[in-house]
């Protein structure tokens, strides 16, 4: 834990000091942007190396929680965490940029205070570990439109439960809704850095027996490999798990 700490201060840091462009196609509002990395890095900003250390404390990190939910579940100690501890898991790492896009900016006119940035979905992984800045906009879902801000702390991590961990604990954990909102304030880029924690490919998706001795299997069993081709031929709001419920 305190080198995955000290990890994320340096690469903190380090993506902020990368140069950032955006790109404004006319008449579009835009929300897309390059992040170029400077070739001639400091040696301390060695992108592999603050990377890899980065993904192996975080996916450390991942897997300590996923035993801590297969002890309060009394299911095998290893049941979740070794699919992300498997040489070929299809654990992701991914960075999201939201530039600054002021209410003034005439070339944003139609930009309101309330603009989706990355729209409602929930994760189809195991387990999000999701630090950002300290700009505010990753919002969680309580159902009937509620919407809860999360407060932006970048020395914590956002940990949500995905699509997979809810089939594979037969919904007792229920993968949460969540989005971010476009980022109004005037000078500072948002940054979020988050770790998905997914199984191999040809990994099969299925509940312990211990969760299904009084209950009948909510879904049927699943390749993650199938389960991710069904996810990007699907849009990113539905439910996609619904498609693999056993009705
Ligand atoms: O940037 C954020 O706060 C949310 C990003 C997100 O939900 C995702 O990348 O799946
Ligand atoms: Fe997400």
């Amino acid at each position: 834990m305190a080198r995955l700490i000290r990890t994320h201060a340096i690469s903190t840091d380090f993506f902020i000091l990368i140069k950032v462009n955006r790109i404004r196609p006319s008449g579009l509002i835009m929300i897309i942007s390059y992040v170029h990395l400077p070739i001639h890095m400091r040696s301390e900003f060695n992108l592999a190396m603050v990377l890899s250390s980065y993904v192996e404390g975080v996916r450390e990190l991942a897997c300590e929680i996923l035993e801590l939910m297969a002890k309060g579940l009394g299911v095998p100690h290893s049941f979740f965490s070794h699919l992300l501890r498997c040489f070929d898991s299809d654990s992701l790492l991914r960075l999201n940029h939201y530039p600054p896009v002021t209410l003034t900016d005439t070339s944003h006119s139609s930009f309101q205070r309330g603009t989706i940035g990355f729209g409602e979905h929930s994760d189809p992984q195991m387990l999000t570990l999701l630090t950002s800045n300290s700009v505010p906009g990753l919002q969680i879902s309580l159902g009937n439109g509620v919407w809860v801000p999360v407060s932006p702390d970048p020395l914590a991590f956002c940990v949500n439960v995905g699509d997979v961990l809810q089939a594979m604990t037969n919904g007792r954990f229920v993968s949460v809704r969540h989005r971010a909102m476009a980022n109004s304030l005037p000078t500072r880029s948002r940054l979020s850095m988050v770790f998905f924690g997914a199984p191999p490919p040809q990994a099969t998706i299925t509940c312990p027996s211990e969760l299904l001795q009084q209950n009948q299997p909510l879904y049927r069993n699943f390749t993650w490999a199938e389960y991710k081709s069904h996810t990007y031929a699907h849009r990113l709001g539905e439910v996609r798990l619904d498609h693999f419920k056993i009705v």
